[in-house]
């Protein structure tokens, strides 16, 4: 391994790394795990907690909020065990789980993960200061941060909080708090019906909270098969979620008995009263104050990457990014995915004599090589741990229809397959495959219903390897399981 070594010729304080990672979320310590393969110095960099939103106000905790919840609907589907399911969840219970699965805020476990894994962390916010060049800034002062070969931007997202007059004053929270909650409120009022908003609605009606979720739009989860956001909103409103479609919060204000929203929407202008307000309306790259100015790109914007996650526009192929910060990716798992590739191109590009063949191998990548980052335009798994869940990979049909392709969408209710209806009494979903008339093959899948989200992942391996419907018809589905859906699909599609 090249060591980390003293700049030369300058102040103690100054040190030097092969590779700087900024940013110790879920995909900077993928990047500077897969950097540091070949031999290269790795240091990251993390202002809070090493594991990122992910681990302690995203993913973990969402999912562990909205599990005991499916848990307790799947057990009340299935008689004999339903009869012993009574009354509602145990709040304190759910949380106290949860702040397992956070690890109660403390990164100890992963900054082990890091040492174990040979890669140096500096502690403080890091901002340019020139190319290749940073500075720290550490509870135990400012450290000048040089690397020698590559820097790789993982800085994330934060939640946009609207111009909405009195909003920011009202002490809205974002899903950190939602996330983070201590007291479950009693009123909880959610603006925007994306991820965030559907996830969180559905948590806190199991927590025992009345939820009223106001979207401008005219439906939920505009990335989505129009089908399977219509599903959702009736099984948000099955969870007596007040769900108000056309509807804007024009004036927020706090007071002793709490949140007062001034609302307008379908029925004129009215007010909604809540305890808390969830502002669920997006996010926006950490790029503000990263000194990106001195290196000739836009402070606040997204940073635009190739397929090989290199920063476009900028000299000398020196500058990457991965994850939430490039606007490309905004899960973890593809974020992690464009880590994995910018590691492995970063160790092949600068280990020198030591991966020579990586180097040549690198030079000459082409799509679907470890190298290129291929799938982010083809083939991006979504889930959402909503009630029913919706899991989709590819694209929807009008996305292939926009993209110029001749395609076809196949559906099929899932509540009428063997498996399904063992799984589930009433089980209730549906599956959609978006053929390519033209090749013969899955561009893309969605599906809806209990666990909807395992059978996500044969649909993902169908679209990357582009396996001919008449070669997946030889793929069969075990009997009785709710995969069986995949042969049903392949017979209304005419095989
Ligand atoms: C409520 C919610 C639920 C979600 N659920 C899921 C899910 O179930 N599955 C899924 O795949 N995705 C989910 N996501 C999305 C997922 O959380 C993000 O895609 C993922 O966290 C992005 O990882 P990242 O490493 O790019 O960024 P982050 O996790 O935000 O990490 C960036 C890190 O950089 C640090 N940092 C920033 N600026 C600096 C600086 N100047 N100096 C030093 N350190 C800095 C930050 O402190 C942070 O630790 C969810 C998101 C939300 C909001
Ligand atoms: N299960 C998962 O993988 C998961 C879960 C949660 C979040 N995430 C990720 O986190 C990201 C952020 O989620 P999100 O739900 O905040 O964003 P989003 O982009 O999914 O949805 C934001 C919603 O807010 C609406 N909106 C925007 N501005 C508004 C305004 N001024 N007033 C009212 N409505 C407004 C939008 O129309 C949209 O419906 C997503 O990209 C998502 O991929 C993933």
């Amino acid at each position: 391994m090249s060591e980390p070594t003293p700049h030369d010729g300058a102040t103690p304080d100054t040190v030097t790394y092969d590779v700087v990672v900024l940013g110790a979320g879920a995909v900077g310590e993928n990047a500077a795990d897969r950097a540091g393969r070949l031999g290269l110095s790795v240091a990251v960099v993390e202002h809070e907690l090493v594991g990122g939103e992910c681990s302690y106000w995203a993913c973990m905790p969402s999912k562990a909020l909205l599990r005991p919840g499916a848990v307790l609907a799947a057990a009340r589907a299935v008689p004999g065990a339903a009869e012993l399911v009574q009354g509602t969840l145990d709040p304190a219970a759910v949380l106290a789980r949860r702040d397992v699965f956070t690890s109660h805020w403390d990164d100890h476990g992963q900054v082990e993960w890091l040492d174990s894994a040979g890669i140096a962390l500096l502690r403080g916010t890091a901002r340019f200061t020139g190319p290749k060049e940073l500075l720290v800034s550490g509870e135990g002062g400012d450290t000048r941060l040089i690397a020698r070969h590559a820097v790789v931007v993982a800085t994330g997202s934060e939640a946009v909080v609207p111009p909405v007059a009195g909003l920011a004053e009202a002490q809205p929270w974002t899903s950190r708090e939602a996330t983070a909650v201590e007291d479950v409120p009693a009123r909880l009022a959610i603006l925007g019906g994306g991820v965030v908003g559907v996830e969180m609605a559905v948590a806190y009606r199991d927590l025992g909270a009345e939820v009223t979720l106001l979207v401008r739009g005219d439906r939920l989860l505009t990335a989505a098969e129009p089908f399977a956001a219509e599903e959702v909103a009736a099984g948000l409103r099955d969870l007596g979620v007040d769900l108000r479609f056309g509807t804007s919060a024009t004036a927020v204000r706090r007071d002793a008995d709490g949140v007062h929203l001034t609302v307008t929407g379908p029925q004129g202008d009215g007010q909604v009263d809540a305890d808390e307000v969830l502002v669920a309306t997006g996010r926006r790259p950490r790029t503000a104050d990263l000194g990106l100015d001195v290196l000739g790109l836009d402070a606040g914007g997204a940073l635009e990457v190739d397929d090989a996650l290199q920063v476009t526009g900028v000299a000398d192929g020196w500058l990457f990014a991965v994850g939430d910060v490039t606007g490309r990716t905004a899960t973890t798992h593809q974020g992690k995915y464009d880590a994995r590739v910018v590691g492995d191109v970063v160790a092949a590009r600068f280990s020198g004599e030591d991966a020579a063949e990586q180097a040549a191998a690198e030079r000459d990548a082409g799509e679907w090589t470890r190298y290129r980052a291929t799938a982010d335009h083809a083939a991006v798994p979504q889930v959402v741990f909503s009630r029913p869940e919706v899991a989709w990979v590819g694209r929807t049909e009008q996305e292939a229809r926009d993209a110029g392709l001749q395609v076809r969408a196949v559906q099929y209710a899932i509540g009428s397959v063997a498996g399904a209806s063992v799984a589930a009494d009433g089980y209730a979903g549906t599956a959609q495959v978006v053929l390519d008339e033209d090749r013969g093959v899955i561009v893309g899948a969605t599906f809806t219903g209990p666990d909807a989200a395992e059978l996500l992942q044969a649909a993902t391996v169908a679209v990357v390897g582009e396996v001919p419907l008449d070669r997946l018809w030889h793929a069969v589905p075990a009997y009785p399981t709710v995969s069986e859906v995949w042969l049903r699909l392949l017979e209304t599609a005419g095989l």
